[in-house]
Order: structure tokens, then sequence, then C-alpha cells
């Protein structure tokens, strides 16, 4: 006997398009299968006022495969200069849903963020008071600290002092990878948010460095230890509503991560729900994937749940393609190193 599983059509909390040839590439491995998504702003140069985020929303819309019904839900990127008055105007005319914090040098394209976060005080108020969250890259910066132990770090020195001294104000700790952000998740209110990547619920820091280096499975914050992958899975497959997906699929041309400096993201959006379907059932725990792909992020951000549905069929393993070819380069698709069961029924 066949099994399969409808869940309402599922909604993606942390993408990366990208413009241009990249985004007319990518865009329908995403709108294939995802009703919505929060778009993430780290363009060069990145979408930082209402609107920037309004003409690249209309280059997205442009771009949209023939027939796709998919709403992108877009960010403005948070510098030193953010006017609270843009981002409040940008929220109130329905354009903008969320303000992505990137601490200065954390990450890709995160040469515009944030330095000194006394300087975004007045903003992260304004958005306290009108409800509009704050996606943030929680890595420090601090060279001394060791790169697997900059998101903890992060939640100490930053990421609590800055909620504490901002009450109200809405968070979401994006692609967390540790059992710290677990924790610390666990233990606050309903303000605080938190995606988990497809990535980091399949593989650990082996997957990267032991038999070779793997460029294709580096990614920020990158994986850390077999304890914090298990934590995560705990966490997404235990029902807790602030816990939601955000593949943080992150596409990069060949040249750009076969490189003896390659950068930093992997590109998920083809296998994520074939990946997910394994995790979850693996776990025992395939009845809460719909909350977390489809229901937990919809609840956080305010939205209706999608009215429509996709059905996940298990049998023989699924044949992955290794590239998905773009107008700027082919850009690999994540493997996750074990075999695929579930596919998505057209
Ligand atoms: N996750 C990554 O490794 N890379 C992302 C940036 C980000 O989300 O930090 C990218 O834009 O490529
Ligand atoms: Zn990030
Ligand atoms: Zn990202």
């Amino acid at each position: 006997m066949t099994q399969s599983l409808t869940i309402r059509r599922p909604d993606d909390w942390h993408l990366h398009l990208r413009d241009g040839a990249m985004l007319e590439g990518v865009l329908p491995e995403t709108t294939r299968h995802f009703g919505r998504a929060i778009i993430m702003p780290n363009l060069v140069p990145p979408v930082v006022r209402g609107d920037d985020a309004r003409a690249y929303r209309d280059r997205i819309l442009r771009a949209l495969p023939e027939g796709a019904t998919f709403e992108p839900l877009m960010t403005l990127y948070l510098t030193e200069e953010t006017d609270p008055d843009d981002v409040a105007a940008a929220h109130a005319s329905g354009l903008v849903h969320a303000v992505k914090l990137y601490p200065a040098g954390a990450t890709t394209n995160s040469a515009s963020g944030v330095r000194d976060f006394d300087r975004v005080a007045p903003v992260l108020e304004k958005m306290a008071e009108i409800g509009l969250p704050l996606c943030v890259h929680g890595e420090v910066t601090d060279g001394k600290i060791d790169i697997f132990d900059r998101e903890a770090v992060f939640i100490d020195r930053i990421l609590d002092p800055l909620r504490r001294r901002t009450p109200g104000l809405r968070v979401v700790m994006e692609h967390i990878t540790t059992a710290n952000a677990c924790a610390y998740l666990a233990e606050s209110d309903g303000d605080l948010g938190a995606t988990v990547t497809t990535h980091h619920l399949m593989i650990n820091r082996n997957h990267i460095l032991a038999g070779g280096i793997k460029p294709h499975y580096y990614c920020l914050p990158v994986a850390k230890r077999e304890v914090h992958r298990e934590a995560l899975v705990e966490l997404v497959t235990s029902g807790n509503p602030h816990a939601f997906l955000g593949t943080d699929s992150a596409p990069h041309a060949r040249d750009a991560k076969e490189n003896a400096c390659g950068c930093a993201g992997i590109f998920t959006a083809p296998v994520t729900l074939s990946c997910l379907a394994e995790v979850f059932d693996q776990a025992g725990k395939l009845d809460m994937l719909e909350d977390f792909a489809a229901v937990n992020g919809a609840a956080f951000y305010g939205k209706p749940q999608a009215d429509t549905q996709v059905t996940l069929v298990k049998g023989d393993p699924i044949e992955i393609p290794e590239w998905v070819e773009t107008g700027a380069g082919p850009v690999r698709v994540f493997d996750p190193g074990m075999p695929l069961h579930w596919r998505v029924a057209e």
C-alpha cells in the first residue's frame, strides 16, 4: 500500500531569490511547492527602503512562471541609516512584512548591516509599536569567538539584551543551529519565533569536513555537532508553535561555491519537501509536518492559513537532480546524503 500525506500548502519563512537571471532560474523551484515566502533583502545593493522593496517585488512578480500563484512577502534590510518612518509607511501599505538584521560582516552580503546596535534603537522601537517582526541573523562577528560558538554567544551578548531593551518587539531567530537557541526559544514568550532550515535538520559538521572539504554543505550559521542537529529535530517534531520552516535556500553559482574562498549558502528549494518528509517520517512524527511547514509560521506572522494543499507520496527513492541550470550559472541542489522516499504528487 502506498503511503501518502496531504498537508496545507507550505510557506517558506526565509528564502533567497536573488535577482536577474538567477531569480528567473530559481523562482520556479519555490513556486512549484510553496504558496508564500519571506524574501530576504541581501541583494547587492541591499533592499533598504520601501521603494527598493516595491521594485524588487515587481521584478519577482514579473519572473513568476505562467499560472503560478505565489505571494512574495517583502522585507527591508536594516542599516544604521534606516528611517523609522519609511519602515512604518512600507508596513502600513501592506508591502513589507519584516525587517532583517544582519550584523555587519556576519554572512553573505551583510557589509551594509549593523555595527552599533544603539544606532538602530529608534527603528526597533517603532517596529515594537507597530508589531512589525525583526528577523535576525544571530551570529556575533567578533573574530575572537570560535565560528561554532557565534550563535550561542550572540544570544547572550546581543539578542537577549536587545529584547529586554525593546519590550514588545517581535523577533525571529533565523536559521537556528544549536541546542542553545532551542532552549532560549523554549523559555521565551510568544514574541519570539525561530526558523529552522531543511539542511540543518539533515547535516552536521562532519558532512562539511570529514573525508574532504565539501563546499556545497557550507552555509552560515555553519552546521554544528550532531547533538545540535538532534535538538533541532526534537524542536520541530515536538509541535512547538514558535518554530517554523525557513529553508534559507540560498543559491550561488558553481564557481562561487567551488572556490578557494567558497561562499556560504545551500540551495534546498527543489528538494525541501522530500527532505522534510524524510526527517519527520524517520522521527515517527509525520503528523507534525504540517504545523512546522504550513501552520506555525502563518500564525506567527498573523497571516491566514493556506486554503490549498499538497500531497506527498512515499515510494522508491526519488532521483535528485544534481544541478539547476540558470542564466547565472549552474547551482548545486542540496544532497541530503541519504535516500529520499517522499515525492510531491503533481
Ligand atoms: N545562509 C547562508 O549561508 N547564506 C545566505 C545568507 C544568510 O542567510 O545568512 C546567502 O544569502 O547566501
Ligand atoms: Zn543568515
Ligand atoms: Zn538566509
